[in-house]
């Protein structure tokens, strides 16, 4: 077994809806992004998955969420973009990203908003899929 990551950022803004304080309002951070998959074997070169094929799926993921206000993508409509919500659904999105990819699956996406802060979402394998 493999795990092979990708760490990279992207730039957004975002507000968290009732929350008790100034985050509330509109405001923006360069999230810190982290995925890591795992890869069961290689192949006949020694790859689980090639950095390039991670770094574009991520990517892909990202690109949607760079450089807008999150709360008006439509997976944060009813649930707020807090740094939980967002490494869950980057999870999830990676996850179809890479689904070509036999014998290779997410393990764990990083979200930190700060250097000091973040989040690390772990799929519970009893849940039966992802929460993103
Ligand atoms: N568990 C979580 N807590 C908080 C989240 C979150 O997503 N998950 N988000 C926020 C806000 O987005 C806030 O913007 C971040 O606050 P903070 O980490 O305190 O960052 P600041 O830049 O405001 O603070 P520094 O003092 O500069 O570190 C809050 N909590
Ligand atoms: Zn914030």
């Amino acid at each position: 077994m493999y795990e092979i990551f990708c760490r990279t950022h992207f730039s957004a803004a975002h507000y968290l809806r009732d929350y008790p304080g100034d985050c509330e309002h509109l405001h923006g951070h360069n999230w810190e992004v982290e995925a890591v998959v795992r890869a069961e074997g290689l192949n006949e070169i020694g790859v689980g998955i090639d950095f390039r094929d991670l770094k574009a799926a991520l990517g892909t993921v990202l690109e949607e969420l760079d450089h807008t206000n999150i709360n008006d993508h439509p997976a944060f409509q009813d649930r707020n973009p807090s740094s939980e919500h967002l490494a869950a659904y980057i999870h999830r999105r990676l996850g179809e990203e890479i689904a070509a990819h036999p014998g290779v699956r997410v393990a764990r996406v990083t979200v930190c908003e700060t250097p000091k802060t973040g989040v690390t979402y772990i799929e519970d394998p009893s849940s039966g899929g992802a929460a993103g």
